[in-house]
């Protein structure tokens, strides 16, 4: 569903992206890992059709993002590290607004309802204005937006930045619903433990590159840390 092949960005003699060659299938969760500037968010950006590739290609359920990125971006659901909602508007009011945008035909309230719980949040939050959710009602918020898309890929920009342990568990149970459900979801996160809890792989970006592809049922969060350290320890 997700598709980079032989990917790369770059700015000048600076690279961003160098060859990266992934694929997310449907019901599959990959996380990518990696130091400040290996290039996860322009992965995210290039997949989004928001930077274009210098070459290679990037594809959403066979859409080359650069040669249609309406329709691939169409395909797309997008939670950024901070979700920009309106305060004073509810959580259903939330994603009328966001159907409406979209140029479709607003799903009936019966159906929203359905999607705000089927995101984790709970009936009588539907109602209540975004201004008082938490954080991790924001992130569900955020994600229920990009589900009502009707979209089957999923890029997650740090989705548990800032959540306590709690809302950071709902949040890993629910991507794994997702997935269940035939998502193919593609999350960058510095959080090593919840990638190893979250993710079916894991990838290690460096300087650009995708250095390894992990397997975390076969690895402890211990492991995959060792690894990765070891990784960052290369390029020093
Ligand atoms: N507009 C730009 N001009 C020049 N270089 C850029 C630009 N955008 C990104 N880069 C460089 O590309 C590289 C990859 O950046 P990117 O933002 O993808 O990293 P990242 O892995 O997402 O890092 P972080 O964890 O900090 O978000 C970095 O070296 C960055 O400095």
């Amino acid at each position: 569903m997700l598709e980079t092949r032989a990917l790369c960005k770059r700015y000048g003699d600076q690279i961003a992206l160098d060859a990266l060659d992934l694929k997310v299938d449907s019901g599959e969760v990959v996380c990518l890992l990696g130091a400040n500037g290996a290039g996860k968010t322009t992965t995210l950006n290039l997949l989004l059709g928001f930077l274009a590739p210098t070459s290679g290609e990037a594809r959403v359920e066979e859409v080359v993002v650069q040669s249609d990125p309406q329709a691939a971006r169409a395909r797309l659901g997008y939670l950024p590290e901070v979700v920009q909602l309106y305060p004073l508007l509810s959580g259903l009011e939330t994603l009328r607004y966001f159907a409406d945008l979209s140029g479709r035909p607003r799903p009936a309230d019966d159906e929203l309802h359905r999607m705000l719980s089927q995101v984790g949040l709970q009936r009588d939050a539907h109602g209540r204005r975004v201004a008082g959710y938490s954080k991790g009602m924001r992130q569900k918020l955020g994600l229920a937006i990009a589900l009502s898309k009707g979209a089957r890929a999923l890029l997650l920009d740090e989705p548990l930045s800032g959540l306590d342990p709690k809302a950071a568990n709902e949040l890993v149970a629910l991507v794994r619903r997702l997935a269940a459900d035939g998502h193919a979801v593609l999350a960058v996160t510095h959080d090593i433990f919840r990638a190893q809890q979250m993710a079916d792989r894991i990838g290690i970006m460096r300087q650009g590159r995708l250095v390894d592809m992990l397997d975390p049922r076969a690895m402890s969060a211990a492991e995959i840390e060792a690894l990765y350290v070891h990784h960052l320890r290369d390029v020093a």
